[in-house]
């Protein structure tokens, strides 16, 4: 629930900057909105404020506060940011629209529990002696309908260094091509707590998620959802959602 949490970057900065605790924004069915008359680069004062470095212009209120200020006031509510969430960057920040890591990006380290993870789980696909640096990780999220298309991992400098990939939440289809878009690819089910080890001709293969399974009885989400029984919000996330998180060494 934190790996959105900025310095860490998402696909809704771009349109509303840096959005901290959104988790806890649909627990307590906040909506964020847009501050028309605050200047460009002066901060509300509100602990809220979740505007990017230039424009603080968004920030979380009560859902009766949002309503009062008027339907010209622009607003969203969390729980539609969530459902519409789909990646954050932990560590180094991966840039999509130039395709490489940002170094000068402000970042955080990777999580320890997730590094020291991580660590075991990348072990028997290290080269001898090796232990695996987790310096980024790509936080994936697919609601129903969303897929990931056919693509390569080609942005780090060393291939002989895996890609840990985590599966939480609904069970998807993956396919593992080869080394041409044109190769076959082998169909595989991705469920709840699985991990694939990018690793080995792996490494070099295009692949991608055709398919997320919603419905109840294809989901497989039992296992995550004990984990969350009295938040309701989460668990109804959880039900209709997948979370693919997946930790590179950069260098
Ligand atoms: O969601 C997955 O299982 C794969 C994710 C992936 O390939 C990527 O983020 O590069
Ligand atoms: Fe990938």
């Amino acid at each position: 629930m934190n790996f959105p949490q900025p310095p860490n970057r998402t696909n809704h900065n771009a349109i509303y900057g840096p959005i901290s605790d959104l988790f806890a924004a649909v627990k307590e069915r906040k909506v964020l909105v847009e501050d028309e008359n605050m200047p460009a680069g002066l901060d509300s004062g509100s602990n809220d404020c979740v505007g990017n470095e230039d424009t603080c212009r968004w920030s979380f209120c009560e859902e009766d506060s949002a309503l009062s200020r008027g339907r010209s006031c622009k607003s969203v509510s969390a729980s539609v940011l969530l459902r519409k969430l789909r990646w954050s960057t932990l560590g180094l920040q991966f840039d999509w629209s130039k395709r490489n890591y940002n170094v000068s990006l402000p970042h955080n380290k990777i999580p320890d529990e997730l590094c020291q993870l991580a660590k075991k789980l990348a072990a028997p696909a290290m080269p001898m002696g090796e232990e695996f640096q987790p310096e980024a990780a790509i936080v994936n999220y697919f609601a129903s309908g969303d897929t990931l298309g056919g693509h390569l991992d080609d942005m780090e400098a060393d291939w002989s260094k895996p890609i840990v990939s985590m599966s939480l939440g609904c069970k998807a289809i993956f396919l593992l091509g080869g080394k041409s878009r044109e190769d076959p690819p082998l169909a595989m089910f991705l469920r709840s707590g699985d991990v694939v080890l990018m690793a080995g001709e792996a490494r070099e293969c295009f692949h991608g998620v055709p398919r997320i399974f919603t419905d109840k009885e294809n989901a497989e989400t039992t296992t995550l959802e004990l984990h969350f029984c009295d938040e309701n919000d989460i668990l109804e996330y959880i039900r209709t959602s997948r979370i693919n998180v997946n930790i590179r060494q950069v260098f």
